[in-house]
């Protein structure tokens, strides 16, 4: 079911590795036609859009495109009592782990009277998408909410999917998960449409459950900043407002890679595999080890889980696309340069001394290490964030945090003697430039 790619013996370059590493057929940049027309539709016409691509994409037409508050406070009254308790371990865990990240002010003193100073600020408003299509999300509320708030964020906006089975508002878990961490404001809105109701704002049309006053009213006021993962669509839309807004990683369909050597045990390596690929068809799971023997063993317990998962088609899908391999290699050393080259949302290191392998790793969104440190450690309760970059960004991207919500403002302060001490050189970089009134600005002040 799941291919082989064998790299034995073969000598690539970074860019040739990146190149031979398996990827899905339908990635964000495939998926950018997809949701430009629902971006466009979005941005023009509001609230109709938004009811009528969630009545094709979600099945249902919402009355209520803003949650009701009342129905915010029930679902925290139904929620069972174990699962708040799961939720707020999560919850503590993800606090304390982001409140680590807070990021410090700094005053550097160039010469006397000379002083740039770095403050940090938190932005003002956020749009925090919590998926809901093939599987439901409260653990992604609480990795977008936890963070945000910890960054000191002030306006906080969740959108997730209208299902079906609740009225045509978001799972009954994802709104009791908001009302635990006090957010208010949280959007019956789904996929691409949600993040343009994010970026560009959205009117309401209608008279909501008959209410004519509603009728021209603001629905919801764009955000500075859209997080939160999502599928290929999600992904493909939140690349095409970035910079009408801003956004954290593409945080896409879930990747887990292992690295694995002979020491590792083919049933955790099976059970991780097959624990991402059930999130999405498009979902990677990949194998890279030096293992022969490894590598039969996992795909036979490969055979046997998939038979017996819940999702079986899904993780089927998942792992027979082209997105899934078990790539063999020379020995961990050239295993170190493949999983650097995929840049893997999840990497799991399992091999002897894991932890001085994993500190060797450049590029990947979360590294987990060792045999006790599955990714659905991470997914849930480790105290670390979920939201990680997908696609190879994590060459380039952080996963979700305190700094994806933070921006930094120098300041600059100079007394008279200080200006005066660097006005030659600054005159002769504004000259040199053909920009003399910048030197001249400077001079003015010694006339
Ligand atoms: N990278 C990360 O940090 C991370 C974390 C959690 C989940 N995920 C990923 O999030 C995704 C969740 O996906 P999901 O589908 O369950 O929920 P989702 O909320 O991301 O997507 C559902 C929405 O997709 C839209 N959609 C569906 N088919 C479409 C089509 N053909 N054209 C345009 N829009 C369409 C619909 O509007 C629907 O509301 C999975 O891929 C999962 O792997 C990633
Ligand atoms: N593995 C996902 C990140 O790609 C996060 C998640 C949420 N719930 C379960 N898993
Ligand atoms: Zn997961």
């Amino acid at each position: 079911m799941i291919s082989r790619i064998d790299l034995r013996g073969r000598t690539l370059t970074a860019a040739e590795l990146r190149r031979a590493i398996p990827r899905a057929d339908l990635d964000v940049e495939a998926a950018t036609g997809v949701v430009e027309p629902i971006l466009a539709a979005v941005r023009d016409t509001g609230s109709v859009a938004l009811r009528d691509l969630a009545e094709r994409f979600d099945g249902v037409r919402p009355v209520h495109l803003r949650v009701p508050a009342s129905a915010l406070a029930a679902a925290l009254e139904a929620l069972d009592p174990e699962l708040r308790a799961a939720l707020e371990l999560a919850t503590a865990r993800v606090r304390r782990g982001h409140e680590a990240q807070l990021p410090q002010p700094t005053t550097t003193q160039l010469a006397p009277g000379a002083v740039v100073r770095q403050r940090w600020v938190p932005v003002r408003r956020v749009g925090l998408y919590v998926p809901g299509g093939l599987a439901l999300y409260p653990s992604s509320v609480v990795m977008n909410v936890v963070a945000a708030q910890v960054a000191g964020v002030e306006g906080l906006a969740v959108a997730s999917p209208p299902q079906k089975d609740n009225d045509g508002l978001p799972d009954p878990t994802v709104l009791a998960a908001c009302a635990l961490l006090g957010v208010t404001e949280v959007y019956a809105v789904g996929g691409a449409q949600a993040i343009g109701m994010f970026a560009y704002g959205a009117v309401e049309h209608d008279a909501v459950a008959g209410d004519e006053s509603t009728v021209g009213t603001v629905l919801c006021e764009p955000v500075d900043v859209i997080t939160g993962p999502g599928n290929v669509y999600v992904a493909a839309a939140k690349r095409a407002v970035r910079g009408a807004v801003g956004i954290d990683a593409e945080a896409g369909p879930t990747e887990i890679a292992i690295l694995a050597d002979a020491s590792a045990d083919a049933a955790h390596v099976a059970a991780d595999l097959v624990s991402q690929a059930e999130h999405d068809p498009n979902a990677a799971s990949v194998l890279v080890t030096n293992s022969t023997r490894l590598a039969d063993a996992v795909e036979e317990r490969l055979d046997q889980r998939v038979a017996a998962t819940k999702h079986t088609a899904r993780v089927c899908a998942a792992l027979g696309g082209p997105q899934s391999a078990i790539v063999l290699v020379d020995d961990v050393e050239h295993g170190l340069a493949v999983v650097d080259a995929y840049a893997a949302e999840h990497l799991e290191i399992q091999t002897a001394d894991a932890a001085a392998v994993a500190e060797r790793v450049r590029s990947a969104g979360a590294i987990f290490v060792g045999a006790y440190s599955p990714v659905s450690l991470g997914d849930y309760v480790a105290g670390s964030n979920h939201v990680l970059p997908t696609g190879g960004c994590a060459h380039y991207s952080s996963g979700l945090g305190v700094m994806s919500f933070t921006k930094s403002v120098q300041v600059i302060e100079y007394t008279r003697d200080a200006l005066a001490e660097v006005t030659g050189p600054l005159v002769a970089l504004a000259n040199v430039e053909d920009l003399p009134a910048h030197g001249e600005a400077a001079q003015a002040r010694f006339l």
